[in-house]
């Protein structure tokens, strides 16, 4: 696990490096590079960078295919707040990805089991997802795993906790009664099997639980502290979200004395 503490920009640079670095490299070998999306305000940045470099850095998105982490139930179709809404707004259509190659998770399916059971057999067949955005809850859920999460869960259904719910509430004009109890996510044994997980946490309020998913037992009170047990995950956090960090100044020297050879 690396981790680099930056500013907002540093952070959304490096982030849409990572990302470009995985579609340039695949279209090169004439393959496709699978994403994983995140929605959330974390990942905003990363794809306003990604969308700048898609105008004027040539980088195209078509051929690419994407997976989205999670789904509100209950929400309309056509309802703004919906994740696959969110996405399409933040990056589907300010971009050039092929229509039907960014897939969310279908919570309006009569058996949603299957369709949940569905979405990770697409994930499989794309060849599994490459590079896998996230962001971090306060309470270290990532997608919707709630703390009490299998640390080896698959795509199910979940109900939000009245703390994610209340943070989400800004989204809702301030409504908690608004925001959804249920959701569908992808689970964390799902998550676990990208490639490369690039994990955003901006601002103090998310300070405890990176500092648990970075240095604190594994445990499913803490659902984010199971990537400690990936192989490539690079956290990228600005300056409140590092300010519990035990060790910041062991990761600042790493990241400032790595061999320019050795990317993210
Ligand atoms: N389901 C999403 C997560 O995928 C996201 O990472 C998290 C943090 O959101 P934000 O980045 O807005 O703080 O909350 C939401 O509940």
């Amino acid at each position: 696990m690396e981790v680099v503490i930056g500013d907002g920009a540093e952070i959304a640079r490096l982030a849409a490096d990572v990302i470009e670095e995985r579609v340039r490299a695949r279209a090169a070998i004439g393959s496709r590079a699978v994403l994983g999306l995140a929605t959330g305000s974390s990942p905003l940045a990363v794809y306003d960078e990604l969308v700048r470099r898609h105008h004027e850095e040539g980088l195209s998105f078509a051929g690419v295919e994407a997976f989205m982490l999670d789904e509100y139930i209950g929400l309309e179709e056509d309802d703004p707040r919906s994740y696959r809404n969110v996405i399409e707004q933040e990056l589907v259509s300010r971009v050039d990805f092929t229509p039907g190659d960014v897939h969310g998770l279908d919570s309006h399916a009569e058996d949603i089991p299957a369709a949940c059971t569905a979405y990770e057999m697409a994930i499989v067949a794309a060849g599994g997802v490459d590079v896998q955005l996230l962001g971090i809850g306060a309470d270290g859920h990532v997608a919707f795993n709630e703390p009490g999460s299998s640390l080896a869960s698959r795509t199910r259904l979940k109900t939000l906790t009245a703390g994610t719910r209340a943070d989400n509430a800004r989204f809702f004009d301030g409504d908690v009664d608004a925001v959804p109890r249920h959701c569908l996510t992808q689970g964390l044994g799902t998550i676990m099997q990208a490639r490369h997980l690039v994990l955003v946490a901006l601002g103090r309020a998310k300070s405890e639980a990176v500092h648990q998913l970075v240095e604190g037992p594994v445990s499913v009170l803490w659902p984010a502290t199971v990537l400690q047990h990936h192989p490539h995950v690079t956290v990228l956090v600005d300056e409140g979200a590092a300010s519990r960090l035990q060790l910041a100044p062991y990761y600042r020297e790493a990241f400032a004395e790595k061999p320019s050879w050795q990317g993210l």
